[in-house]
């Protein structure tokens, strides 16, 4: 009996191109990151009429959004906060994390600036998604962290990556920003992007009594900049 030829050989015969996983891997976040504006209109809130952008994505069912304030030039910095979804704190106002009292601050400080970007990812629980979010709490009200509920569940610690967000300021002329954030991750996952972060702006608010362990957690696990408010 013939042997098989192995894949490579096998591919070369019949002119096929046999791509190894981490290229078929960075091929899908390349395409996945691709955006399309699917709708605009004016959205006047109690901080200021922003514009809001829709954005959809191949591949990424989040149905994300961008609140834009005022105009800026091609090489201005932008204000802006890449806000991941925290149903519970934003709507809700739940004192487990800071999530909802950041976004009231950031839109604050955008309406301040006068001019500013505030993209609002559909990236609930950090990419877990809100039902395993329910659920990492649940362990947490057993005692666990946010990271170890998280890995107990099967997930990594932070599911986020960030393509969507740059290619939508991209979208938006926005080439440089100032980022509203604690978190120096989300500086390393934005780099390689068409966007720069020229500045980072602290977006800390007072720790409570519901999250002042998990706000130590974020500080001490997951290296975020917090401190000055404690
Ligand atoms: N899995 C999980 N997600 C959480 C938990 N608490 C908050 N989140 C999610 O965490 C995300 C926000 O991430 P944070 O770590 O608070 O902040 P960040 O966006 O990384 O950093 P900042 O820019 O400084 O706000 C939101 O999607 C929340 O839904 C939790 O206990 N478990
Ligand atoms: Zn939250």
């Amino acid at each position: 009996m013939s042997r098989l030829p192995d894949l490579e050989t096998f591919a070369d015969q019949h002119g096929l191109k046999i791509l190894s996983i981490a290229q078929i891997v960075a091929y899908l976040r390349r395409y996945e990151a691709n955006v399309t504006r699917v709708a605009e209109a004016r959205l006047p809130t109690k901080y200021g009429e922003f514009k809001v952008f829709a954005y959809e994505s191949p591949f990424d069912p989040g149905e994300h959004i961008a609140l834009t304030l005022g105009e800026w030039s091609p090489d201005q910095p932008v204000l802006t906060r890449i806000h991941s979804e925290c149903l519970t704190g934003d709507v809700f106002g739940s004192m487990r994390c800071d999530c909802g009292e950041q976004m009231e601050l950031a839109l604050k400080r955008l309406s301040e600036e006068g001019t500013g970007a505030f993209l609002y990812m559909r990236q609930e629980g950090r990419g877990i998604g809100l039902h395993n979010k329910i659920k990492a709490y649940s362990l947490q009200d057993g005692g666990l962290d946010t990271i170890e509920a998280n890995n107990l569940l099967g997930f990594d610690t932070d599911m986020r990556h960030y393509g969507i967000g740059a290619k939508i300021l991209a979208d938006l002329g926005i080439k440089k920003i100032k980022l509203l954030t604690n978190n120096p991750k989300k500086l390393v996952g934005l780099s390689g992007s068409e966007v720069e972060v020229v500045e980072r702006v602290q977006v800390e608010v007072p720790p409570n009594d519901e999250n002042r362990d998990y706000l130590e957690t974020k500080r001490v696990k997951l290296g975020h900049i917090l401190g000055s408010c404690s």
